[in-house]
């Protein structure tokens, strides 16, 4: 089971503003946009059995459950590894993988292959771009302990997780900037984001 957090959408990724051009405005939609096309890619996924997104946000809980996820609400309501650990428990499941909810390069067979690989530990995690936060932290039959937040890798690295390497660039292309958001462009985005992409820069007449 995948677990994805996802805050109230006005509150999250503030450092995605002020956004650039056309996307001025539409910061909302593009937070959304990034969790739906990496919930989309997750639920692609063969290895994933299912998503299930921790989060008090109607809007956002309304359009990850089309996709095909179940929601949770954010019940602890006391940060981003609160939240995490209340999703690995309300799931159930002895196999849990806390994943990033601003991937929106993603592709399922990036997320496929890391979660093969995590077969080799207990704890496993995947490192952002930047080799220093994480977008992907695993446990089997272990406790996710998770740690995330800025300098996340080392302290994943420090808790005994392995770390996972692999031809996985969607997968480490977290999206905290303006300039995060143009690398993923670049990586090619899901469909949601690409949407929001194109209309930022052909806006309707
Ligand atoms: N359910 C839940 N999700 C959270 C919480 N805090 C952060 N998240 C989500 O976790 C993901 C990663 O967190 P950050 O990158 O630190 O995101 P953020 O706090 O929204 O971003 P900034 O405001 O730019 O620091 C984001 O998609 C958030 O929506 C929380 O308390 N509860
Ligand atoms: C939450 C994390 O970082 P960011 O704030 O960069 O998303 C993390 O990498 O653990």
């Amino acid at each position: 089971m995948v677990v994805v957090p996802a805050k109230r959408l006005p509150l999250a990724k503030s450092r995605l503003s002020p956004l650039p051009g056309g996307l001025g405005g539409a910061h909302d939609r593009l937070v959304l946009a990034l969790l739906a096309d990496t919930v989309g890619a997750a639920l692609a996924s063969p290895a994933v059995a299912g998503v299930l997104v921790v989060t008090d946000d109607e809007d956002a809980a309304a359009v990850v459950t089309a996709l095909g996820a179940r929601t949770v609400p954010d019940e602890p309501d006391a940060g981003l590894n609160a939240a995490l650990a209340h999703g690995a428990r309300v799931s159930g499941s002895p196999a849990v993988a806390a994943l990033s909810s601003d991937l929106p390069a993603l592709r399922p067979e990036e997320l496929t292959a890391a979660l093969s690989a995590a077969g080799a530990a207990p704890r496993c995690f995947v490192a952002d771009a930047q080799g220093t936060g994480t977008t992907l932290l695993t446990a089997s039959g272990s406790e996710l302990a998770p740690a995330f937040g800025t300098g996340s890798a080392a302290r994943h690295r420090a808790g005994g997780a392995l770390e996972l390497t692999g031809p996985w660039p969607g997968l480490a292309r977290d999206v905290d900037t303006p300039a995060d958001l143009q690398a993923a462009a670049a990586l090619g985005v899901g469909p949601r984001t690409a949407a929001l992409l194109t209309a930022a820069r052909c806006p309707a007449p």
